[in-house]
């Protein structure tokens, strides 16, 4: 018989960086938690922390486990387990390990990291029967899983209910009147009012897909402001300080988001070594763990237009040739550096400005358009006005301007009409008409002065193809038919109807397939 008034609410497998962190926000949101991680060490780390955080008078609120034997016998049921591990195999390695240590059938295991979503949709099969297989992307980094990161469940509705009132806790806040974050990162305090960045989208892979196009969409937001700080530097000839200085500006207006904030203060850093600004001594040479790539590949499998994201996958590889770069940089002819100074250089910072908010807008109609494709193909029913709503706060992408994508959808909403791109959005199409010859300027600028802009370019060039009424894809339908017999449509026929003019004898004649 169990002692119920021991048992604890929740258990929390893999005690890294995220791990450890939700285990301390969950305690804080006064849940009990046990925990265990394969390195006993960081056990004992995270015990020790939450016994210094833990207010005097207040009981033991988390519960180190040897083994997770040791860890179901300590839930309650149904048991609620926590994964926070890397992606891939280890996922399925605690999985296994969970069923040799006797999880049941209602049991819900929730996998929190960036797990492909076509793995999520394999293991909520695979796991059947065994225990319900659950997913919750997470995002918000270090800070956020500590205080309330954006949360992004998904699989078996009533695992969610019965989860939810945790979820809900523990996720970032938002005022509800001003959609900003409601900040308090104060231990033992959380924050309890406001609308929680948390809601349900949908069947098992539909959240790790919404969380892999918010990472692909975070790829390029970050390449953008990467891109600024070039073109600042390079034509006119900022220092780390000023740059920084520059984007804290901007942070005060539309292109206000966490990113840019962050941004500044990398900027600001001094090197604790060399007493330079840090991001000299930084190496250019950017990491990556997937799920940038993972939204690529997608949009090119769907065949849904992402070219930012793609490019700002292609920046960090190019980012990785360093040798060839170098050597490269000796032989390759440039243009001489521009050197912008007076109005000419207080123009161009305003372009720039209005060059990154387009570029912005951009690249979220790209995310959002690949994720309502998928949702199609799919048979999801998302609900693309609720996952901006929960990116305004807790999340890596966390903005003002998620407040006006929410808006944007809400609105088609009313009018009952489908928003398939958010670029015909009014609220967008005003603002990106108005800026777009500042954007252009921008991009000019940059390719005159020789710096690469893969992503404010790109995020144009995408722009511009959605004003044309006609692409040169005209042309190509006609290569392929000349030397394939590939077949093309008519302006001028029903839509389907294929024809093929004999190329190789003349007189040339069109058949109609
Ligand atoms: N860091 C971030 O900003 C974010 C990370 N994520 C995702 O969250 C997940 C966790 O990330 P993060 O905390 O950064 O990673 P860490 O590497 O910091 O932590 C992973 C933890 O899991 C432990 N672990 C690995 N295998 C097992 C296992 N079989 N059983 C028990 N514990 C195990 C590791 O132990 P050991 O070190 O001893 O091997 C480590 O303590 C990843 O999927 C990541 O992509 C999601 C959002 C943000
Ligand atoms: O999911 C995240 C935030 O939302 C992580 O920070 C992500 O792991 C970062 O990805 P990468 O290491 O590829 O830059």
């Amino acid at each position: 018989m169990q002692n119920h008034s021991k048992l604890l609410d929740i258990g929390v497998i893999g005690l890294g960086v995220m791990g450890k962190n939700l285990a301390l926000n969950i305690a804080d949101n006064h849940y009990r938690v046990a925990a265990f991680d394969l390195d006993n060490d960081k056990v004992n780390a995270l015990l020790a922390q939450e016994r210094q955080e833990r207010l005097t008078g207040q009981p033991q609120r988390i519960t180190g486990c040897h083994n997770l034997s040791e860890m179901l016998s300590n839930l309650t049921r149904p048991r609620i387990l926590v994964l926070s591990v890397p992606a891939g195999e280890p996922v399925d390695g605690v999985c296994q390990s969970l069923i040799d240590a006797g999880i049941e059938a209602d049991d819900i295991v929730i996998d929190t990291g960036n797990s492909l979503w076509t793995d999520t949709v394999a293991r909520e099969a695979h796991y059947a029967g065994q225990f319900i297989f659950f997913s919750c992307a997470v995002s918000g980094g270090e800070m956020g899983a500590r205080f309330g990161p954006s949360l992004m469940p998904s699989g078996d509705i009533n695992a969610w209910e019965h989860i939810k009132p945790i979820w809900q806790a523990i996720a970032a806040k938002v005022d509800a009147t001003t959609g900003l974050p409601i900040e308090r990162q104060e231990p033992g305090n959380p924050v309890t009012e406001g609308e929680p960045c948390t809601t349900y989208i949908g069947p098992a892979g539909a959240g790790h897909y919404v969380k892999m196009v918010h990472n692909g969409i975070e790829y390029a937001d970050m390449q953008l402001i990467c891109e600024a700080y070039q073109l600042l530097s390079d034509t006119c000839g900022m220092s780390a300080i000023e740059v920084s200085a520059v984007f804290s500006r901007w942070n005060q207006g539309s292109l206000n988001s966490y990113l840019m904030e962050i941004s500044a203060e990398v900027l600001a850093q001094v090197d604790p070594l060399t007493d330079k600004p840090l991001v000299e001594m930084i190496l250019d040479k950017a990491g990556q763990k997937g799920t940038g790539l993972w939204t690529a590949v997608s949009s090119l499998q769907i065949g849904t237009p992402a070219p930012t994201i793609a490019e700002a996958v292609y920046a960090r590889a190019m980012s990785t040739q360093k040798t060839q770069r170098q050597q490269l940089s000796q032989c390759l002819a440039g243009p001489s550096k521009a050197a912008l100074i007076g109005s000419e250089r207080t123009t161009f910072i305003e372009q720039l400005e209005n060059a990154l908010y387009c570029a912005k807008i951009a690249c979220y109609a790209q995310g959002f358009q690949l994720m309502a494709m998928m949702a199609t193909e799919r048979g999801w029913q998302l609900d693309f006005a609720e996952i901006a709503k929960i990116w305004r706060a807790g999340c890596i992408i966390r903005a003002k301007f998620l407040q006006s994508i929410s808006e944007a959808y809400q609105v088609a909403q009313t009018q009952g009409v489908e928003l398939s791109n958010l670029l015909m959005a009014e609220s967008f199409s005003t603002a990106l008409s108005t800026k777009q010859l500042d954007w252009r300027s921008a991009v000019a600028q940059a390719v005159l002065s020789g710096v690469p802009v893969p992503c404010v370019g790109s995020a144009l060039a995408y722009y511009d193809s959605y004003r044309c009424d006609t692409l040169p894809a005209n042309l190509l339908q006609g290569q392929r038919d000349f030397f394939g017999a590939h077949s093309f449509e008519r302006v001028d026929t029903p839509v389907g109807e294929k024809y093929h003019l004999n190329w190789s004898h003349k007189p040339r004649t069109l058949v109609k397939l």
